[in-house]
């Protein structure tokens, strides 16, 4: 169905001056005035989204309705750079006619390579090792010191084989792991392509030496490995989040790498973020914490800039978008 665009030529507000320019160049290269939110501020969105047709979201900030409020009833079409998106309410989408696309596909490779990273990085005790050097503590002539679990011959568990889970098993292969298990809501035919098996989340739980969490946040999701989920991991298991950070009960993750009911766990994702330069999780020798750099590559966030614009121009013209959520 066609839209009817109140604004000629259409105004698109871009949520963050760090957006790659090559998403803002074909926006205005196909006629659109581009508002730039200069310094992020809910204010400053609140006061720029006003009277624009379309929104080019880069945050992970709420999208919340006073937002859409302030905006007004032109507002049919939002992007948001990311693959996850709930930071938004599709419900209040849908109610008001706006279309919402995301970001997935093109990051699956570099949010794997992260996954990947840290699960030797932990399995490796990478964190450990670093504060020993720094502490004057490097003891090199110790045989039985730092030593870590391998990857070749282990059973790796995905929580979640969609495009980043089935871009985690194909890398997993280089490493001649033992056998992939996954898990979800349903067998998929990727998965034999891989030769990744279906199990039961409690099976994942009790037999994987690795487990990565590769699943979007949603209701079902939020707060998913909590004490009773790390409680049935092996001692010798490293956990992995490439996800959000709200699919872990934190305090049980924290408890459990205390203890010792896990061995290991790295995390690119958490609560809050930023996370605050004095929290625990810092000071734990058998966690490692990336600042959630899962896309943060030069080519893939340039993928993600164009594929935003792209779904925006798509949503301008009342055409589908490449990657619509609602
Ligand atoms: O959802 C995503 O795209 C990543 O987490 C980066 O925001």
């Amino acid at each position: 169905k066609q839209l009817t665009i109140m604004n000629n030529p259409p105004k698109v507000l871009v949520t963050n001056p760090t957006v790659p320019s090559i998403g803002i160049e074909l926006l205005t290269e196909k006629g659109c005035q581009v508002i730039i939110v200069e310094n992020e501020s809910r204010e400053e969105i609140l006061k720029k989204v006003k009277g624009v047709d379309a929104v080019f979201w880069f945050s992970h900030e709420k999208f919340s309705n006073d937002i859409l409020d302030a905006a007004g009833s032109q507002l049919k079409v939002i992007g948001t750079m990311s693959a996850g998106y709930n930071h938004f309410n599709l419900d209040e989408l849908k109610k008001r006619g706006i279309k919402l696309g995301n970001t997935p596909k093109v990051l699956n490779e570099a949010v794997a390579d992260v996954a990947i990273l840290l699960s030797l990085a932990a399995s490796r005790r990478i964190q450990e090792g670093r504060l020993a050097i720094e502490n004057n503590q490097w003891k090199n002539t110790d045989a039985q010191w730092l030593l870590g679990t391998d990857i070749a011959n282990s059973t790796v568990g995905i929580i979640g084989l969609g495009g980043i889970g089935q871009a985690i098993a194909k890398r997993l292969k280089g490493f001649d792991v033992k056998q992939v298990l996954y898990t979800g809501h349903k067998e998929k035919p990727e998965g034999e392509e891989l030769g990744a098996k279906f199990v039961s989340l409690d099976t994942l739980n009790r037999e994987s030496d690795f487990i990565i969490v590769a699943v979007p946040l949603t209701n079902e999701t939020n707060g998913m490995c909590n004490e009773d989920f790390f409680s049935k991991m092996k001692k010798t298991a490293v956990f992995i989040n490439v996800s959000r950070g709200q699919v872990v009960d934190q305090p049980a993750l924290i408890d459990a790498l205390k203890n010792g009911t896990i061995f290991a766990a790295g995390l690119d994702v958490m609560t809050p973020e930023p996370l605050p330069s004095d929290h625990e999780m810092l000071k734990l020798p058998n966690l490692v914490v990336l600042p959630h750099i899962g896309s943060a590559t030069k080519n893939t966030r340039d993928a993600m800039s164009t594929l935003t614009a792209q779904n925006i121009l798509r949503g301008l013209g009342g055409e589908e978008m490449f990657t619509p959520v609602v």
